[in-house]
């Protein structure tokens, strides 16, 4: 049996006092290609947060690799690539430069590998481009370009379809499925209907109490 990478021990998660959901267990092996789902306000984007260690959980434990994430940061995020909702590509510097900031934590990335990357998102030729220039799917398409850059086993994405046209749709769930395939392990948001063939899914509706429940 392979080794657990990622475990969501017990986890509960509130704001603002409100607990959104409540013992969410589950265990992601190597492979693990899973979509958190729910209705809007279930709290799938709050639960990526706090695997990312970006909020606290109320209780529960995240591990990784079998220890707690949270006491073995520098570990967990050299092999941690998150994607939030957010587009954080900054304006005022050109494709290459926001992909050499968006990676300083890691080893910099060779001309070759950007451009490697970028041709792999279609924008090809764009190193040099500013980025103030770029259309809304292209700027996410920067930040998708992270995924073939970067080396991390543990993909955690939140709504990386949004803005991405059908043939860029079609491309991000094939490098997905290899990227699981490969051993790894890719969490993610959608509310939009996929075409892979085979993923998990954790419904954070069934972690709702009664009384979150009655609220909604
Ligand atoms: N910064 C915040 N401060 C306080 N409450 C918040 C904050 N962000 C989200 N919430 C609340 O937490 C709950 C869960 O939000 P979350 O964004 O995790 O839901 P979601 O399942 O990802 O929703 P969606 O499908 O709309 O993206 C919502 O009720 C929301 O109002």
């Amino acid at each position: 049996m392979s080794e657990p990478l990622l475990t969501l021990e017990n986890l509960s998660c509130e704001r603002d006092g409100r607990t959104l959901f409540s013992g969410v267990h589950y265990t992601c092996n190597r492979g693990t290609l899973l979509q958190i789902v729910g209705f809007n306000g279930a709290g799938k984007t709050t639960l990526l947060h706090t695997l990312a260690g970006l909020l606290p959980a109320s209780s529960g434990t995240v591990l990784w690799r079998g220890q707690p994430a949270n006491r073995q940061r520098q570990a967990f995020y050299q092999e941690l690539l998150y994607l939030g909702h957010q587009v954080p590509v900054k304006p005022q510097l050109s494709v290459r430069e926001n992909l050499l900031w968006l990676g300083a934590l890691n080893t910099p990335a060779t001309e070759a590998a950007i451009a490697e990357a970028l041709a792999e998102v279609d924008l090809a030729g764009f190193e040099d481009s500013p980025s103030y220039a770029l259309s809304a799917g292209q700027k996410r398409r920067v930040l998708l370009a992270q995924l073939y850059l970067s080396r991390a086993t543990l993909w955690i994405l939140d709504e990386p379809f949004t803005a991405i046209d059908k043939a860029g749709v079609q491309k991000l769930e094939a490098a997905m499925a290899r990227h699981a395939a490969k051993g790894g392990v890719v969490l993610f948001t959608s509310h939009q209907p996929l075409a892979m063939a085979e993923f998990s899914t954790l419904d954070l509706s069934a972690y709702q109490t009664p009384q979150e429940f009655a609220d909604a």
